[in-house]
């Protein structure tokens, strides 16, 4: 990393000792910076966000001086970032475990990113899983119980994410005086700039019922298949990217399920179902509509859920990652139950691929990485392994400079012509075609 880049995270260094600082890699850092930056824009806002745990003063040292994210060998790997990355670019088949792949294909022991059934990576598409665990909650959630009728409430921001939410009126009547919380408010003000101070007429030995409702809202904690990627930024988000605004979603057509042709009346406008471009591939999607600009996010992919044998069985399958010990497999072999993103092809490298499939809220879709003008053909890649399971002739190149240094490596992952996400079993074209 140049100095100049690495001067952008000195804001962040003082989180980390200089043994956990110097095992940072460039993805982990840009990470980091944008929870932090999530987490004090919620603070700015208002919002209850807890710190997060990296932010936290006195926190345990990472006990771990190796890379913070080591793979490891095991299936069991719970947890992907793009740090994995860095130490296996070789075979990268869905079927041979270690990492787990952003959305994939079905087919393989790796589990497919939003992969194709078949394999044990996490799916790009649909990759789910990572051991990023960003603080700051999605803008909008209410985080934790700012109790409207506790008016000596007020314990801090910290203290509420840990607590049980049973437990926080009680402790809060005991509290006399306002603590102020992390956003310099104590909860009372917060509340009366938000013109709830009416509400705050709850004491102790008063009527319950003349209390006010409290919904206790858990906040949710993002998953790794919660996060977008802003191909602008190279960046991940959630909700929407701090420069370049709320992601586009193309909806299907609604059609019934178990219509005759349902795949095909979903259609969204602007795409076509034709002869695919590519010999003897079938079918394949067109747009026929404006250029579809890149950062357009088609989906959920739509099939029936299936058993992980007869997934890989079928060329229309991918796999979604649900935890350490559990896959789903969804398969779009009936046209009656899935969706027209059955059709779409896979892409023969890295110039023709124009969508990026990943796993996102535990579905798979298909993001547009590159403009797709009149009359192109809409291609995604699958995953090394289902695609050669299918048959399918691409342009191996990339596993020829696979033994490419890690620093090597690093450098071009942060070109922004190479995408780097976690759904990057399914991108791979994108960064690791240059290997
Ligand atoms: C998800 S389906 C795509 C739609 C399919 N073309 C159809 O007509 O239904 C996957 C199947 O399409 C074909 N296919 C997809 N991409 C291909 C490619 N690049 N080359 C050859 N065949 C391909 C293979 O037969 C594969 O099993």
């Amino acid at each position: 990393m140049s100095s100049s880049e690495e001067d952008d995270f000195d804001d962040l260094k003082r989180y980390f000792s200089k043994t956990e600082w110097i095992h940072l890699v460039k993805a982990e850092k840009v990470r980091y910076r944008s929870v932090r930056r999530n987490h004090l824009a919620m603070l700015a806002i208002g919002l209850n966000s807890p710190v997060p745990a990296f932010m936290r003063k006195g926190r345990p040292q990472m006990d771990n001086t190796a890379p913070l994210f080591e793979p490891s060998d095991s299936e069991e790997e719970d947890e992907w970032t793009p740090h994995l990355e860095r130490y296996t670019p070789a075979p990268r088949s869905l079927r041979s475990p270690t990492r787990r792949p952003a959305a994939s294909r079905v087919g393989t022991t790796r589990r497919p990113a939003a992969s194709r059934v078949g394999t044990t990576r996490r799916p790009a598409a649909s990759r789910v899983g990572t051991t990023r665990r960003p603080a700051a909650s999605r803008v909008g959630t209410t985080g934790r119980p700012t109790a409207p009728h506790l008016d000596n409430a007020a314990t801090s921001t910290e203290q509420e994410g840990e607590a049980d939410t049973q437990a926080v009126p009680q402790r809060e009547a005991q509290q006399p005086h306002p603590k102020p919380t992390a956003s310099g408010l104590s909860k009372r003000q917060w509340l009366e700039r938000r013109g709830q101070t009416q509400d705050l007429n709850y004491q102790r030995g008063k009527n319950l019922r003349d209390r006010t409702r409290v919904s206790y809202i858990e906040e949710e904690e993002p998953k790794d298949d919660h996060f977008l990627f802003c191909e602008d930024c190279c960046d991940f988000f959630i909700g929407k990217c701090e420069l370049h605004g709320a992601p586009v979603f193309i909806p299907d057509t609604p059609a019934p399920q178990g219509a005759p042709d349902r795949a095909r009346l979903t259609l969204p406008p602007g795409l076509e179902i034709k002869t695919s471009g590519i010999p003897g591939a079938g079918l394949g999607v067109f747009n026929q509509g404006d250029t579809v600009a890149v950062g357009t996010h088609y989906g959920p992919y739509e099939g029936e859920n299936t058993e992980k044998d007869q997934a890989m069985e079928s060329g229309y399958s991918w796999v979604i990652y649900k935890n350490r010990l559990l896959d789903d497999y969804i398969d779009a072999k009936r046209e009656t139950y899935s969706n027209w993103m059955r059709y779409v092809n896979c892409a023969r490298n890295e110039e023709e691929q124009n969508l990026v499939a990943f796993q996102y809220r535990g579905g798979i879709l298909y993001r547009c990485c590159k403009p797709i003008a009149v009359g192109d053909e809409l291609l995604v890649w699958y995953g090394e392994e289902y695609a050669r399971d299918l048959g399918i002739v691409f342009d191996y190149i990339w596993d020829k400079k696979s033994s490419a240094n890690v620093m090597d490596q690093e450098e071009r992952i942060s070109k922004p012509s190479e995408r780097f996400t976690f759904n990057d079993e399914i991108t791979h074209f994108h960064h690791w075609s240059l290997y």
